[in-house]
């Protein structure tokens, strides 16, 4: 029998030595010899492209670039690991190593959700590939799932948690009774917030996963620009409470569903049912529950952020390209789950056309005939009262907070009926709404 030629090693170019970038060099540097194994080839690091030397890892004995387009032009480098963040540099970092023909490994949602279209087209004409696990949930292999796992299925509807800074800060609210900012400067110490965290409170970082996830899901083309978002940073500790008594937790949701008239692509907090797995996912976890015809429910858990969480996806996405590298570009998966002639069109529902159920917090008069009125105005829209609690006034204040749970409506009509609402002058400032999900 002749010999079986050993395969030459693969090599990567590392750009940026941050929180993922130190990570993803200690965890290949521990774990080398079980990486070449399920490659069947060695994985070398050939440069790295680095502002400054990183204490959290050890690069003595590599050759370190400050210029991360070296690595982009470095003849020797096989794939591209672009870890920098942001939209800019990235991209043209990324389209230069794919017109220079490596394949790229990325982390960056951000890139992907707003200039994934783009670039899949321009690897597609080179015949490399772009692999992107630790972009969505990071290490959950939620990519690899919808991408391959789930493709026997039309999948209906996916709903996660997909922030783990957010999910961090909303744990310790409920938890510890820490205040939103005490817990996002902690999570900002961990690692786990974006260069700007505003992308995590307001849920521009969950948009961009969920885009990314709903192409997937939905072989649609990625609209970022298309996701209806809202943020945590107005949820107060009592509305965690009032939930809670209602038998339900507060999330940090991205949902993305499939309707006759078009794609539900949206952000919010949520509540859903304590008695949900999903519900008690706690901390920086992340999971995403999918739904698909033939396999019914399924979830994925599973840290969501953290250098080496987020290493272990980056590195599963080298050994994909690494087992792929000698094949023909048409042999491997593509990188957005079809060809990109394959994908359909993105008729994303307009927000006013949603249909959930809510839950409302008034601050009401303590006066005869306040609820009356304000049943009366939601039944005008077709909205039923499906609970009410009403509490004592706080701190000795005549106003007394209500809460309401309302049967499923359109959000338009909701609009109408919390404007007529704040309109009545026996209610005090804005009315607090947030969805309800039963994701059953
Ligand atoms: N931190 C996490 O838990 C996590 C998880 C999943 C995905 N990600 C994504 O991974 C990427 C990196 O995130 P991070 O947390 O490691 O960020 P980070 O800020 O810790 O690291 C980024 C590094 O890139 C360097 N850099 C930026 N521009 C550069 C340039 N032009 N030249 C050279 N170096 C440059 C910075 O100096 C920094 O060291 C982002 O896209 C992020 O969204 C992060
Ligand atoms: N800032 C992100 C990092 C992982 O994508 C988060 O908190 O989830
Ligand atoms: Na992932």
């Amino acid at each position: 029998m002749p010999a079986v030629e050993p395969q030459r090693p693969v090599r990567i170019g590392v750009c940026g030595l941050g929180t993922v970038g130190s990570g993803t060099i200690n965890v290949l540097a521990r774990n080398g010899n079980e990486v070449a194994a399920r490659c069947g080839r060695s994985v070398v690091i050939e440069q790295v492209g680095a502002r400054r030397d990183n204490p959290d890892c050890d690069t003595s004995e590599l050759d370190v670039t400050r210029d991360i387009f070296d690595v982009a032009n470095n003849p020797n480098v096989d794939i591209l690991v672009e870890l920098i963040g942001g939209t800019t540099v990235a991209r043209e970092l990324v389209l230069v190593a794919i017109e220079n023909g490596k394949h790229v490994v990325t982390a960056n949602k951000a890139l992907i959700a707003e200039h994934g279209n783009e670039l899949f087209e321009l690897a597609a004409q080179k015949g490399v590939t772009i692999a992107y696990e630790a972009a969505v949930a990071g290490g959950i292999p939620i990519i690899k799932s919808l991408r391959e796992g789930l493709v026997g299925n039309r999948i209906e509807w996916l709903a996660g948690i997909i922030n783990g800074t957010g999910n961090y800060i909303l744990t310790e609210m409920r938890e510890k009774g820490r205040s939103f900012d005490e817990a996002l400067v902690q999570a900002q110490a961990l690692g786990y917030a974006e260069a700007d965290p505003t992308f995590d409170v307001e849920g521009i970082d969950a948009a961009h996963k969920l885009v990314i996830m709903a192409s997937l899901a939905f072989t649609i083309p990625l609209a970022f620009d298309k996701v209806y978002t809202e943020g945590i940073s107005r949820i107060c500790p009592e509305d965690i409470r009032y939930a809670d008594e209602l038998g339900y937790r507060i999330k940090h949701l991205g949902i993305a569903r499939r309707t006759e008239q078009g794609v539900e692509l949206r952000v919010h907090p949520t509540l859903i049912p304590q008695r949900r797995l999903i519900a008690n996912v706690n901390g920086v976890m992340n999971a995403v529950l999918v739904n698909g015809d033939a396999v019914g429910p399924t979830l994925y858990y599973g840290a969501g952020a953290g250098a080496e969480a987020t290493a272990s996806a980056v590195i599963a996405d080298i050994v994909d390209v690494a087992r792929t590298l000698d094949a023909k570009p048409d042999q491997r998966v593509p990188a957005a789950g079809v060809a990109l002639a394959e994908q359909g069109d993105t008729l994303v529902l307009p927000e006013e056309e949603v249909v959930t159920s809510y839950y409302l917090r008034i601050s009401a008069h303590d006066k005869p005939g306040v609820m009356s009125k304000v049943a009366t105005i939601c039944s005008d829209q077709g909205i039923s009262i499906e609970a009410l609690i009403q509490h004592e006034p706080v701190d000795g204040e005549e106003l007394v907070p209500v809460v309401i749970l309302t049967s499923r409506a359109r959000e338009a009509c909701l609009r109408e009926a919390v404007a007529q609402i704040e309109a009545l002058d026996t209610i005090e400032g804005k009315v607090v709404r947030i969805r309800v999900e039963s994701l059953g």
